[in-house]
């Protein structure tokens, strides 16, 4: 059996606390925090610098949007979850490559909370059109 075939229960609410302890981990491995390359994956990468991880980003974001086509065509809906849990992960190497955190994406998101998209983006159209007619 494949890993994201696994019967997971679903996450806890307090299951960001995850995310949290995954990004002390991730802090850990920086090389100015003594990570080993040659013991860890997460150092390696840090150590490889942003070209590795950036380009994992690219490869997992791809390797989700066929999870998801697969089982939009009766694959196993499952390997979505393992797919996006293999993107999280080397988007939090980025954050933390760049001095951020998950509380930072989550505070960002709060900041959105309630307000629509369509409203949101209507609003940046108003805003470039103004600026335009200034200019
Ligand atoms: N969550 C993860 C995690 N998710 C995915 N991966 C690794 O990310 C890689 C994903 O790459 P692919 O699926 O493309 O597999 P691959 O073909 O082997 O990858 P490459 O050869 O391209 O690197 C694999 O090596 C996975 O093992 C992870 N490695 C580590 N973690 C977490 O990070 C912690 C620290 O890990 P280390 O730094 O290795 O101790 C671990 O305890 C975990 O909590």
């Amino acid at each position: 059996m494949a890993a994201h075939e696994s019967a997971s229960p679903a996450a806890s609410p307090a299951s960001h606390d995850a995310l949290a302890r995954l990004a002390a981990v991730i802090e850990s491995r920086k090389p100015a925090h003594g990570g080993e390359p040659d013991k860890s994956y997460v150092a390696r990468l840090l150590h490889k610098g942003p070209d590795a991880f950036l380009k994992k980003i690219g490869e997992e974001a791809t390797e989700v949007v066929m999870a998801a086509k697969d089982a939009d065509h009766g694959g196993d809906a499952g390997k979505i979850v393992y797919e996006v849990a293999d993107l999280w992960f080397h988007t939090m190497v980025a954050l933390a490559h760049y001095g951020f955190t998950p509380a930072d994406v989550v505070a960002e998101l709060e900041r959105r909370e309630g307000t629509s998209g369509i409203e949101e983006k209507a609003l940046r159209k108003a805003e470039h059109r103004a600026i335009e007619e200034r200019t």
